[in-house]
């Protein structure tokens, strides 16, 4: 026998449990899939549809309710000879300008594996830079133009654009500007609190026209999911309910994202399997020592990807901390840490954000575990002093495989010659 073997002790579908699984419905957000379907609603009557901003951390089924509502909205819409409604979807993770989403946009469009629209755009794709706005924006309305119908935008981790946002304010105005024939909806998608805030009035004014929070879910309402899936990914005589409710209850302390519940419950399942594999016979369970070995597992591997996914200034922000802590001076507080900030950013070839955004970055951070406050104050409260709460290792080695474009090894020499990393 090789080191291959197909074992099925455990898993019936372990693929259940992955992130890529679409459920065919989602439990507990009856309310807010009525929600977002009302604001939806206009587009089914053959109306303007609204804009709507979509906010919730991260892993609270925004993606999945948008997939959900859509397919059935383009479903039922097939009942009305007088609405034809077209998708889009970008995901804006690492598009920091205007430009990037305007042209990744159109290369959607122009893209036939990645194409939700009916109609097919027969152009050749544009390059990442190098065209004028005008021409970009021109290259958009054709391709509007040729869809047609009733197009709806989905801009996920629309956050990422950062300041550049001219694209926000243009793209939902676009069949006014340009006189389109085509009615235009942009569902942008942030699990970015502070990114609102940041946009500018008038942004705000035409992107935001309906605002749908996702909260966090609570243990009760992730343990129902985690049942849910459970009963499909695993075989009927696998003991499971204690490792659900404790699945649950650690994901819900943490952010209450059903995408860790999901993680930890896979990893503890992946335990079980193992241990089953070695010791033959007797009854399997998932027992709650495998959902705290699991659990341990995926907050590593949880904060990395945190990093992976952060916005560039927030980069800029952690980068900084990571030169104050290889000069062994953290914890440092928000004043010093944005005045070399503002060097790290201009460094790098970005204009620096002010203090109050840094302020938010920090706090995201602090949130995410990657950094920590510490109280230096001697008691008196002063809590605005941050520091890593990661090694510098792990952060410099996931700054090195994905955002090479910073300054990066300067400062790692310097850890290294502390004797840090
Ligand atoms: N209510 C739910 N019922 C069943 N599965 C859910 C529910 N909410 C989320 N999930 C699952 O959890 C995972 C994460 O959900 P989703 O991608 O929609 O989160 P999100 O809020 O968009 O997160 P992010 O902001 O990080 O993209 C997916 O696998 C999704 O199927």
């Amino acid at each position: 026998m090789g080191r291959f073997r197909r074992e099925s002790h455990v898993f019936r579908t372990r693929d259940v449990l992955r992130e890529d699984y679409q459920p065919e419905s989602l439990e507990e957000r009856g309310e807010k899939l009525d929600e977002y379907a009302t604001a939806l609603q206009p587009i089914i009557d053959g109306n303007q549809p609204d804009n709507i901003f979509l906010y919730g951390p991260t892993g609270v089924g925004k993606t999945a309710a948008t997939h959900q509502l859509l397919t059935e909205l383009r479903s039922d819409a097939q009942a009305y000879d007088d609405i034809d409604v077209q998708l889009v979807e970008l995901n804006c993770t690492g598009l920091t300008s205007s430009y990037q989403v305007a042209s990744n946009l159109v290369n959607e469009f122009r893209n036939p594996d990645h194409q939700l629209t009916s109609v097919e755009v027969d152009r050749d794709p544009i390059p990442e830079t190098g065209y004028p706005q005008k021409r970009l924006m021109r290259e958009l309305r054709k391709d509007l133009e040729s869809v047609g119908g009733t197009i709806a935008i989905v801009l996920d981790e629309i956050d990422h654009i950062g300041s550049d946002d001219d694209i926000l304010y243009e793209l939902p105005r676009a069949r006014k500007t340009y006189d389109l024939d085509a009615k235009l909806g942009i569902i942008g998608i942030s699990n970015d609190y502070s990114f609102r805030d940041q946009l500018g009035a008038r942004v705000i004014d035409t992107l935001c026209e309906e605002e749908i929070t996702f909260p966090p879910y609570d243990a009760t309402q992730l343990t129902a999911i985690l049942e849910k899936r459970a009963e499909q990914a695993f075989h009927d005589d696998v003991e499971t309910t204690a490792a659900v409710r404790l699945a649950a209850a650690y994901a819900a302390r943490d952010r209450g994202s059903a995408r860790q519940a999901l993680d930890i419950l896979r990893k503890a399942g992946d335990l079980a399997k193992r241990e089953a594999s070695e010791n033959t016979g007797g009854a399997v369970a998932v027992d709650e020592a495998h959902v705290e070995e699991a659990n341990q597992l995926v907050e590593q591997q949880q904060v990395l990807e945190g990093i992976r996914s952060l916005t560039q200034h927030a980069k800029l922000t952690l980068l900084t901390i990571c030169a104050i802590e290889a000069r062994e001076e953290s914890p440092e507080r928000t004043r010093v840490i944005h005045d070399e900030y503002q060097q790290v950013a201009l460094a790098n070839g970005y204009d620096p954000l002010k203090r109050r955004r840094i302020h938010d970055h920090l706090s995201n951070l602090d949130l995410n575990g990657i950094l920590s406050q510490v109280d230096v104050s001697n008691g008196r409260g002063n809590k605005n002093y941050y520091e890593l709460d990661i090694s510098l290792e792990s952060v410099f080695q996931v700054f090195e495989e994905t955002a090479s474009e910073l300054e990066v090894q300067p400062i790692r020499e310097h850890a290294v010659r502390k004797g840090l990393v």
